[in-house]
């Protein structure tokens, strides 16, 4: 469970989080959706601890994300894969980690196998991984802990559209298992079929959030609503001035 209640975050004059509000439930995948620059990076490291909030509160499994015991054991974040430790190995990254958290060898070669990343791939260096690489690393290392909440930053970018269909169906099932699942992108396509529900974030500001049924307008479809919540969506006069 996530709890999102009146998050802002200020930077000097300017505000990139503003006032937002939501909850992921367990057993569900949230998408949330805006375009660049939105709000969406700030908001899940004010969510993960990383950046203090300017006002308002994020609870994960009810208490801030700062006061957990052992939070790798609760909670897998994904936030930037290309910031991977260049000069080891994906094996290395995550029996370094595993170590930390108190968890076997045996889950790490778990890991690498279910992220495709076994035999020769598990022995090379990270700088020599493709961005796609980087994103299935990225997600072995926020599963190692067998976590119950999933919090990922455009988990899917770098990832080839087999990739994206690998993890769609690993997050479904995350979230069958009674996981909570928040999934942040800045494009529609890759998050409409993943997630249960939408949040939709422009300018700091979340400007729509529900089921895919509730967000849509009798008579458009979700991409014409996204843009047009989202501030994307200009008419032809709008475009000739
Ligand atoms: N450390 C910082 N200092 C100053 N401004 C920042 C900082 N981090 C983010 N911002 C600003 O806050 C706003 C929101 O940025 P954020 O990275 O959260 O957006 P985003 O939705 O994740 O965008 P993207 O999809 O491009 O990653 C932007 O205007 C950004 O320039």
């Amino acid at each position: 469970m996530i709890e999102v209640n009146h998050l802002s975050k200020r930077y000097g004059g300017q505000v990139a989080v503003d006032t937002v509000s939501f909850r992921c439930e367990p057993g569900t995948i949230t998408g949330f959706l805006g375009p660049n620059g939105a709000g969406k990076s700030t908001t899940l490291r004010m969510i993960c601890g990383l950046t203090p909030p300017t006002s308002g509160e994020a609870l994960v499994c009810g208490v801030p994300y700062r006061s957990m015991g052992n939070p790798g054991r609760q909670v897998g974040v994904l936030l930037d894969a290309s910031a991977q430790h260049t000069g080891r190995t994906g094996r290395e990254v995550l029996a370094l980690s595993a170590q930390v958290l108190g968890i076997g060898a045996a889950r790490v070669e778990e890991l690498l196998d279910l992220v495709g990343l076994a035999g020769p791939a598990a022995r090379k260096r990270v700088r020599g991984y493709s961005l796609g690489m980087r994103q299935r690393l990225g997600i072995a290392h926020a599963l190692l802990g067998e976590p119950e909440v999933l919090l990922l930053d455009e988990p899917a970018n770098g990832l080839d559209p087999e990739g994206i269909r690998w993890m769609r169906r690993l997050l479904r099932e995350h979230a069958a298992r009674g996981g909570t699942v928040l999934l942040s992108s800045h494009l529609l396509s890759e998050v409409e079929r993943t997630a249960d529900r939408l949040v939709v974030i422009a300018r700091g500001r979340v400007v729509g959030q529900g089921g895919r049924d509730e967000l849509v307008a009798a008579g458009d479809d979700l991409e014409e609503e996204f843009l047009r919540l989202t501030g994307q969506r200009y008419t032809l006069e709008e475009v000739d001035q």
